[in-house]
Protein backbone atom coordinates (compact mmCIF):
# COMPACT_ATOMS: atom_id res chain seq x y z
CA UNK A 1 0.00 0.00 0.00
CA UNK A 2 2.92 2.08 0.50
CA UNK A 3 6.19 2.00 -0.57
CA UNK A 4 9.31 3.83 -0.89
CA UNK A 5 12.88 3.45 -1.95
CA UNK A 6 15.74 5.66 -0.77
CA UNK A 7 13.80 8.23 0.12
CA UNK A 8 15.50 11.24 1.12
CA UNK A 9 14.55 14.86 1.53
CA UNK A 10 17.53 18.01 2.09
CA UNK A 11 16.29 21.37 3.15
CA UNK A 12 19.75 22.74 2.63
CA UNK A 13 22.29 21.31 4.96
CA UNK A 14 19.40 19.42 6.72
CA UNK A 15 18.89 15.83 5.73
CA UNK A 16 15.62 15.69 7.35
CA UNK A 17 14.61 12.09 6.08
CA UNK A 18 18.11 10.23 5.16
CA UNK A 19 17.42 7.01 2.85
CA UNK A 20 13.97 5.68 3.79
CA UNK A 21 12.22 2.52 2.80
CA UNK A 22 9.17 2.14 3.98
CA UNK A 23 7.00 -0.72 3.24
CA UNK A 24 3.52 -0.79 4.73
CA UNK A 25 0.95 -3.51 3.10
CA UNK A 26 -2.54 -3.95 2.78
CA UNK A 27 -4.45 -4.60 6.33
CA UNK A 28 -1.93 -3.20 8.30
CA UNK A 29 -2.24 -1.06 10.86
CA UNK A 30 1.38 0.74 10.76
CA UNK A 31 3.02 2.86 13.06
CA UNK A 32 5.57 5.61 12.42
CA UNK A 33 7.24 5.99 15.14
CA UNK A 34 9.93 8.81 16.30
CA UNK A 35 10.77 11.91 18.36
CA UNK A 36 10.05 15.14 17.64
CA UNK A 37 12.00 16.51 15.06
CA UNK A 38 12.94 12.73 13.28
CA UNK A 39 11.46 13.12 10.14
CA UNK A 40 7.91 12.18 10.34
CA UNK A 41 5.85 14.63 9.01
CA UNK A 42 8.56 15.65 6.20
CA UNK A 43 8.11 11.65 4.99
CA UNK A 44 4.50 12.18 5.52
CA UNK A 45 3.99 14.71 3.07
CA UNK A 46 6.23 13.21 0.37
CA UNK A 47 4.10 10.11 0.95
CA UNK A 48 1.15 12.46 0.01
CA UNK A 49 2.69 14.59 -2.69
CA UNK A 50 2.67 17.79 -0.83
CA UNK A 51 6.64 18.06 -0.70
CA UNK A 52 8.84 16.91 -3.61
CA UNK A 53 11.79 14.21 -2.74
CA UNK A 54 15.23 15.31 -2.91
CA UNK A 55 15.88 11.81 -4.48
CA UNK A 56 14.27 8.27 -3.92
CA UNK A 57 10.88 6.75 -4.87
CA UNK A 58 7.35 6.66 -3.10
CA UNK A 59 4.72 4.80 -3.92
CA UNK A 60 1.04 4.44 -2.83
CA UNK A 61 -1.66 1.78 -3.44
CA UNK A 62 1.07 0.38 -6.46
CA UNK A 63 1.67 3.70 -8.42
CA UNK A 64 4.20 6.17 -8.23
CA UNK A 65 3.83 9.75 -6.47
CA UNK A 66 3.43 12.22 -6.92
CA UNK A 67 3.01 11.82 -10.94
CA UNK A 68 -0.20 9.48 -9.84
CA UNK A 69 -1.94 11.65 -7.23
CA UNK A 70 -4.73 12.72 -9.34
CA UNK A 71 -5.34 8.74 -9.26
CA UNK A 72 -4.39 7.74 -6.32
CA UNK A 73 -5.52 10.11 -3.32
CA UNK A 74 -9.32 9.72 -4.08
CA UNK A 75 -8.76 6.45 -1.95
CA UNK A 76 -6.65 8.14 0.27
CA UNK A 77 -7.53 9.64 3.66
CA UNK A 78 -4.97 12.07 5.11
CA UNK A 79 -4.26 14.38 8.08
CA UNK A 80 -1.16 16.42 8.31
CA UNK A 81 0.15 18.94 10.81
CA UNK A 82 -3.48 19.62 12.21
CA UNK A 83 -6.45 19.97 9.79
CA UNK A 84 -7.30 23.68 7.76
CA UNK A 85 -11.11 24.68 8.04
CA UNK A 86 -12.84 27.97 7.79
CA UNK A 87 -13.12 28.83 11.23
CA UNK A 88 -16.43 31.00 10.72
CA UNK A 89 -17.78 27.86 9.34
CA UNK A 90 -19.11 24.63 11.16
CA UNK A 91 -17.29 21.50 11.07
CA UNK A 92 -20.84 20.37 9.16
CA UNK A 93 -20.37 23.47 6.65
CA UNK A 94 -16.79 22.87 6.18
CA UNK A 95 -17.10 19.16 5.96
CA UNK A 96 -19.61 19.45 3.40
CA UNK A 97 -16.75 22.26 1.22
CA UNK A 98 -14.24 19.86 1.57
CA UNK A 99 -16.73 17.06 0.30
CA UNK A 100 -17.05 19.19 -2.54
CA UNK A 101 -13.81 19.85 -3.75
CA UNK A 102 -13.24 16.38 -3.37
CA UNK A 103 -13.58 14.17 -6.95
CA UNK A 104 -16.25 10.83 -6.93
CA UNK A 105 -18.42 12.18 -4.16
CA UNK A 106 -22.30 12.06 -5.28
CA UNK A 107 -24.52 15.67 -4.60
CA UNK A 108 -27.27 13.59 -3.85
CA UNK A 109 -25.39 11.63 -0.67
CA UNK A 110 -23.50 14.80 0.06
CA UNK A 111 -25.31 15.27 3.35
CA UNK A 112 -25.53 11.52 4.77
CA UNK A 113 -22.01 11.51 4.10
CA UNK A 114 -20.76 14.44 5.89
CA UNK A 115 -23.04 13.19 8.88
CA UNK A 116 -21.72 9.77 8.86
CA UNK A 117 -18.03 11.27 9.05
CA UNK A 118 -19.07 13.58 11.71
CA UNK A 119 -21.00 11.11 13.98
CA UNK A 120 -17.85 8.38 13.35
CA UNK A 121 -15.59 11.25 15.29
CA UNK A 122 -18.35 11.84 17.80
CA UNK A 123 -19.11 15.67 16.46
CA UNK A 124 -22.82 14.72 15.17
CA UNK A 125 -23.72 16.72 18.02
CA UNK A 126 -21.75 19.79 18.47
CA UNK A 127 -21.74 20.53 14.32
CA UNK A 128 -23.68 23.61 14.55
CA UNK A 129 -20.65 25.71 15.98
CA UNK A 130 -18.77 27.60 14.42
CA UNK A 131 -15.21 26.31 14.15
CA UNK A 132 -12.95 28.81 15.84
CA UNK A 133 -14.83 27.63 18.99
CA UNK A 134 -13.45 24.71 18.71
CA UNK A 135 -10.95 23.26 21.01
CA UNK A 136 -7.85 21.66 19.23
CA UNK A 137 -9.47 17.90 20.06
CA UNK A 138 -12.55 18.60 17.87
CA UNK A 139 -10.35 20.79 15.71
CA UNK A 140 -8.45 17.09 14.80
CA UNK A 141 -11.61 15.23 15.26
CA UNK A 142 -12.72 17.08 11.98
CA UNK A 143 -9.88 16.63 10.63
CA UNK A 144 -10.55 12.78 10.52
CA UNK A 145 -13.97 13.40 9.66
CA UNK A 146 -12.78 14.17 6.40
CA UNK A 147 -10.15 11.53 6.27
CA UNK A 148 -13.15 9.41 6.40
CA UNK A 149 -15.51 11.36 3.61
CA UNK A 150 -14.53 8.91 1.12
CA UNK A 151 -14.57 5.22 2.88
CA UNK A 152 -10.50 5.21 1.96
CA UNK A 153 -8.53 2.26 1.51
CA UNK A 154 -5.69 3.89 2.92
CA UNK A 155 -5.48 6.29 6.12
CA UNK A 156 -2.43 8.21 6.24
CA UNK A 157 -2.09 9.90 9.75
CA UNK A 158 0.41 12.26 11.26
CA UNK A 159 -0.13 12.40 14.82
CA UNK A 160 -3.58 12.03 14.66
CA UNK A 161 -4.18 11.95 18.62
CA UNK A 162 -2.41 15.08 18.98
CA UNK A 163 -4.21 17.44 21.79
CA UNK A 164 -6.69 14.94 22.51
CA UNK A 165 -7.33 14.11 25.94
CA UNK A 166 -7.34 10.33 27.10
CA UNK A 167 -11.02 9.68 25.96
CA UNK A 168 -10.45 11.34 22.82
CA UNK A 169 -7.36 8.89 22.16
CA UNK A 170 -9.10 6.11 23.26
CA UNK A 171 -11.92 6.77 21.13
CA UNK A 172 -9.15 7.46 17.99
CA UNK A 173 -7.98 4.28 18.66
CA UNK A 174 -11.55 2.30 18.34
CA UNK A 175 -12.02 3.74 15.33
CA UNK A 176 -8.78 3.32 13.30
CA UNK A 177 -9.18 -0.23 14.47
CA UNK A 178 -12.92 -0.51 13.34
CA UNK A 179 -12.34 1.16 10.18
CA UNK A 180 -8.73 -1.20 9.53
CA UNK A 181 -11.52 -4.26 10.62
CA UNK A 182 -13.55 -3.14 7.58
CA UNK A 183 -11.06 -3.22 5.27
CA UNK A 184 -8.93 0.20 5.43
CA UNK A 185 -4.90 -0.22 5.94
CA UNK A 186 -3.66 2.58 8.35
CA UNK A 187 -0.34 4.12 8.58
CA UNK A 188 -0.09 6.38 11.54
CA UNK A 189 2.68 8.54 12.71
CA UNK A 190 3.93 9.36 16.80
CA UNK A 191 6.12 9.72 18.97
CA UNK A 192 3.99 7.92 21.80
CA UNK A 193 5.10 4.60 22.19
CA UNK A 194 2.31 3.13 24.15
CA UNK A 195 -0.08 4.32 21.63
CA UNK A 196 1.43 2.50 19.06
CA UNK A 197 2.15 -0.53 21.26
CA UNK A 198 -1.59 -0.42 21.77
CA UNK A 199 -2.88 -0.38 18.24
CA UNK A 200 -0.45 -1.37 15.82
CA UNK A 201 0.52 -4.67 13.56
CA UNK A 202 3.83 -3.39 12.24
CA UNK A 203 5.98 -1.05 13.24
CA UNK A 204 8.38 1.47 11.86
CA UNK A 205 10.88 3.37 13.60
CA UNK A 206 12.76 6.69 12.68
CA UNK A 207 15.79 8.33 14.05
CA UNK A 208 17.18 11.59 12.52
CA UNK A 209 15.90 10.64 9.59
CA UNK A 210 16.49 7.38 8.87
CA UNK A 211 14.50 3.94 9.20
CA UNK A 212 16.31 2.15 11.91
CA UNK A 213 13.80 -0.48 12.65
CA UNK A 214 11.02 -2.27 10.79
CA UNK A 215 9.07 -5.16 11.82
CA UNK A 216 6.02 -6.78 12.65
CA UNK A 217 5.10 -5.68 16.85
CA UNK A 218 4.27 -9.83 17.50
CA UNK A 219 7.96 -10.16 15.97
CA UNK A 220 9.88 -7.02 18.09
CA UNK A 221 7.83 -8.59 21.41
CA UNK A 222 9.24 -12.02 20.90
CA UNK A 223 10.49 -14.18 24.33
CA UNK A 224 14.21 -12.91 25.51
CA UNK A 225 14.86 -17.21 26.55
CA UNK A 226 14.02 -16.17 29.82
CA UNK A 227 11.04 -16.94 32.27
CA UNK A 228 9.25 -15.11 34.89
CA UNK A 229 8.49 -17.60 37.75
CA UNK A 230 6.51 -16.44 41.05
CA UNK A 231 6.88 -19.07 43.89
CA UNK A 232 6.63 -19.10 47.22
CA UNK A 233 9.35 -21.82 47.58
CA UNK A 234 12.17 -19.22 46.00
CA UNK A 235 14.77 -21.13 47.87
CA UNK A 236 13.79 -24.72 46.96
CA UNK A 237 13.52 -23.45 43.08
CA UNK A 238 17.00 -21.89 42.85
CA UNK A 239 18.29 -24.82 44.90
CA UNK A 240 16.94 -26.91 41.98
CA UNK A 241 17.23 -24.42 38.97
CA UNK A 242 21.36 -24.47 39.96
CA UNK A 243 22.54 -21.53 38.34
CA UNK A 244 19.90 -20.73 35.92
CA UNK A 245 17.92 -17.97 38.35
CA UNK A 246 19.37 -14.52 37.05
CA UNK A 247 17.70 -12.55 38.99
CA UNK A 248 15.77 -12.29 42.53
CA UNK A 249 13.31 -10.20 44.40
CA UNK A 250 11.09 -11.43 46.98
CA UNK A 251 9.69 -14.75 45.69
CA UNK A 252 9.72 -13.51 42.08
CA UNK A 253 12.57 -15.13 40.28
CA UNK A 254 13.66 -14.21 36.76
CA UNK A 255 14.66 -17.78 35.37
CA UNK A 256 16.80 -18.23 31.97
CA UNK A 257 15.00 -20.83 30.18
CA UNK A 258 14.04 -21.56 26.61
CA UNK A 259 11.18 -23.13 27.45
CA UNK A 260 8.18 -22.24 30.14
CA UNK A 261 5.93 -25.29 29.53
CA UNK A 262 9.31 -27.46 30.23
CA UNK A 263 10.44 -25.38 33.19
CA UNK A 264 6.53 -25.86 34.92
CA UNK A 265 6.95 -29.90 34.52
CA UNK A 266 10.17 -29.62 36.20
CA UNK A 267 9.16 -27.11 39.19
CA UNK A 268 6.21 -28.95 40.13
CA UNK A 269 7.72 -32.46 39.77
CA UNK A 270 10.23 -31.38 42.22
CA UNK A 271 7.24 -30.38 44.58
CA UNK A 272 7.71 -26.51 44.31
CA UNK A 273 4.42 -24.94 44.07
CA UNK A 274 4.33 -22.02 41.11
CA UNK A 275 2.05 -19.33 41.66
CA UNK A 276 2.99 -17.68 38.36
CA UNK A 277 4.84 -18.30 35.52
CA UNK A 278 5.29 -16.78 31.86
CA UNK A 279 8.02 -16.21 29.31
CA UNK A 280 9.74 -12.58 29.32
CA UNK A 281 9.15 -10.67 26.03
CA UNK A 282 10.99 -8.15 24.36
CA UNK A 283 9.24 -4.81 24.96
CA UNK A 284 8.61 -2.25 22.37
CA UNK A 285 10.11 0.82 24.03
CA UNK A 286 13.69 -1.96 25.18
CA UNK A 287 13.95 -2.55 20.96
CA UNK A 288 13.53 1.26 20.23
CA UNK A 289 15.66 2.34 22.51
CA UNK A 290 17.88 -0.24 21.26
CA UNK A 291 17.81 0.81 17.89
CA UNK A 292 18.30 4.49 18.37
CA UNK A 293 20.29 4.72 21.07
CA UNK A 294 18.00 7.10 22.55
CA UNK A 295 17.48 8.31 26.32
CA UNK A 296 14.03 7.22 27.27
CA UNK A 297 12.82 11.15 27.29
CA UNK A 298 12.85 10.98 23.51
CA UNK A 299 9.78 8.94 23.57
CA UNK A 300 7.18 9.79 25.24
CA UNK A 301 5.46 6.76 27.20
CA UNK A 302 2.16 9.19 27.97
CA UNK A 303 0.05 11.36 25.85
CA UNK A 304 1.52 14.74 24.60
CA UNK A 305 1.28 18.16 26.64
CA UNK A 306 -1.77 19.60 24.30
CA UNK A 307 -1.20 22.31 22.28
CA UNK A 308 2.39 22.46 20.04
CA UNK A 309 2.85 24.94 17.35
CA UNK A 310 2.91 22.54 14.24
CA UNK A 311 2.60 25.74 11.91
CA UNK A 312 4.98 27.64 9.93
CA UNK A 313 6.91 25.27 8.57
CA UNK A 314 7.37 23.35 5.00
N1 LIG B 1 10.48 23.39 5.39
C1 LIG B 1 11.55 23.10 6.13
N2 LIG B 1 12.69 23.83 6.04
C2 LIG B 1 13.77 23.53 6.76
N3 LIG B 1 13.83 22.49 7.63
C3 LIG B 1 12.75 21.74 7.79
C4 LIG B 1 11.54 21.99 7.05
N4 LIG B 1 10.62 21.04 7.41
C5 LIG B 1 11.23 20.27 8.33
N5 LIG B 1 12.49 20.67 8.55
C6 LIG B 1 13.48 20.03 9.47
O1 LIG B 1 13.52 18.65 9.17
C7 LIG B 1 13.65 17.88 10.35
C8 LIG B 1 12.49 16.89 10.44
O2 LIG B 1 11.28 17.58 10.67
P1 LIG B 1 9.85 16.89 10.69
O3 LIG B 1 8.84 17.93 10.96
O4 LIG B 1 9.69 16.05 9.49
O5 LIG B 1 9.99 15.93 11.96
P2 LIG B 1 8.88 15.20 12.80
O6 LIG B 1 9.41 13.87 13.14
O7 LIG B 1 7.57 15.25 12.08
O8 LIG B 1 8.82 16.09 14.10
P3 LIG B 1 7.56 16.71 14.83
O9 LIG B 1 6.86 15.56 15.48
O10 LIG B 1 8.19 17.65 15.81
O11 LIG B 1 6.74 17.41 13.79
C9 LIG B 1 13.71 18.86 11.49
O12 LIG B 1 15.05 19.11 11.78
C10 LIG B 1 13.05 20.10 10.92
O13 LIG B 1 13.51 21.25 11.56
Amino acid sequence: MIRTSGLTKRFGSITAVDHVDLDVREGDVYGFLGANGSGKTTTVRMLLGLVLATRGTAELLGRPMPAAAREVLPFVGSLVEGPAAYPQLSGRANLALFDRMGTGGVRATRSTRVGDALDRVGLGGVDGRPVRAYSLGMRQRLGLASALLRAPRLLVLDEPTNGLDPQGIRDIRALLLELNRAGTTVFVSSHLLAEIEQMCTRVGVLHRGRLVLQEQLADLQRPTGRVLLGTPDAERAIALLDGHVEHRDGDRLVVRAADAAELAVRLVGAGVRVAELRPERHTLESVVLEATGAGSDDFSATAAPTGPDRGGRG
